[in-house]
């Protein structure tokens, strides 16, 4: 019976996230309305919108981060993998392993770069040298750092470039082998060489994982992303594969924003 309740009836195992009718107000303001959509396994998905319209927010539902405001009521649900993450008995920091998050800013700690990568692995009790070594190793050349830091792993993360520091960080979410990787913003505090490599590394990461990007930058969306979704105010706008959503958007709202007429 517990099995039937968490699992969704028409789950599809390729769908990765399946958000139904999900709602979020802080207090007495709205912050997402009414949003359903479905995010594919192993592609990348754009999310875009005006300051504002609920982005953060929306990808924070996907990890349960927005649980940390004690003003967010949350309806809906969310499913990952066809499990309802807000369920009772959702085991909320095990999802956070299985859904990574990177943010804007490069927030690495102020250790070494090998200490930054084995972090979460340290928490989770993991202790064998070997085993740490070959992830630092496995993790860093999947966030496309590896060759850049290889002789320097002792030396304080702190030292690196902006456009280092932001491999890193996802280096260090990539360590706990997610399945679903977030990446809010990622390249707006960075330069534009920094900003390719990323993109690539985004374009490359699909392999293994479901990739969302919230993004200011249009361009980036249309550059990287398979899907884009577009969000106005809390609603989902509009929602399809980046091609149309570029060429031949569907509602007014949309060709306004990315043709620059508001946002
Ligand atoms: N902790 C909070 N408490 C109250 N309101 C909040 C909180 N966080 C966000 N909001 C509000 O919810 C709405 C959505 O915010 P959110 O940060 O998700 O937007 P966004 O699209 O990511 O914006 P930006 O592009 O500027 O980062 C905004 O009106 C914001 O003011």
């Amino acid at each position: 019976m517990l099995a039937k309740q968490r699992r969704k009836q028409d789950h599809h195992d390729d769908i990765a996230i399946d958000v139904e009718q999900l709602s979020l107000r802080f207090g007495d303001k709205v912050a997402l309305r009414n949003i359903s959509l479905q995010i594919p396994k192993q592609s990348i998905t754009a999310i875009i919108g005006p300051s504002g319209c609920g982005k953060s927010t929306l990808i924070g539902c996907f990890n349960r981060l927005t649980d940390l405001n004690p003003e967010a009521k949350v309806s809906g649900n969310v499913y990952i993998n066809g499990r309802n993450i807000y369920h009772a008995k959702q085991n909320v920091p095990a999802l956070r392993t299985q859904v990574g998050m990177v943010f804007q800013q490069p927030n690495p700690f102020p250790i070494s770069i090998y200490e930054n990568v084995v972090y979460g692995l340290r928490i989770k009790g993991i202790t064998d040298r070997r085993i740490l070594d070959d992830i630092v190793e496995r993790s860093l050349m999947q966030a496309a750092l590896w060759e850049e830091v290889k002789d320097i792993l002792f030396q304080s993360a702190l030292k690196l470039s902006g456009g280092q520091q932001q491999r890193l960080v996802i280096a260090r979410a990539l360590a706990l082998e997610p399945d679903i990787l977030m990446l809010d913003e990622p390249t707006s505090a960075l330069d534009p060489i920094s900003t390719l490599m990323i993109e690539e590394l985004i374009f490359q990461l699909k392999e293994q994982h479901t990739v969302i990007v919230v993004t200011h930058n249009l361009q980036q969306a249309a550059r990287v992303s398979d899907q884009t979704a577009f969000l106005n105010n809390g609603e989902l706008i509009e929602y399809s594969s980046t091609d149309v959503m570029f060429t031949m958007p569907l509602e007014q709202q949309t060709e306004a924003f990315i043709t620059g007429r508001f946002g």
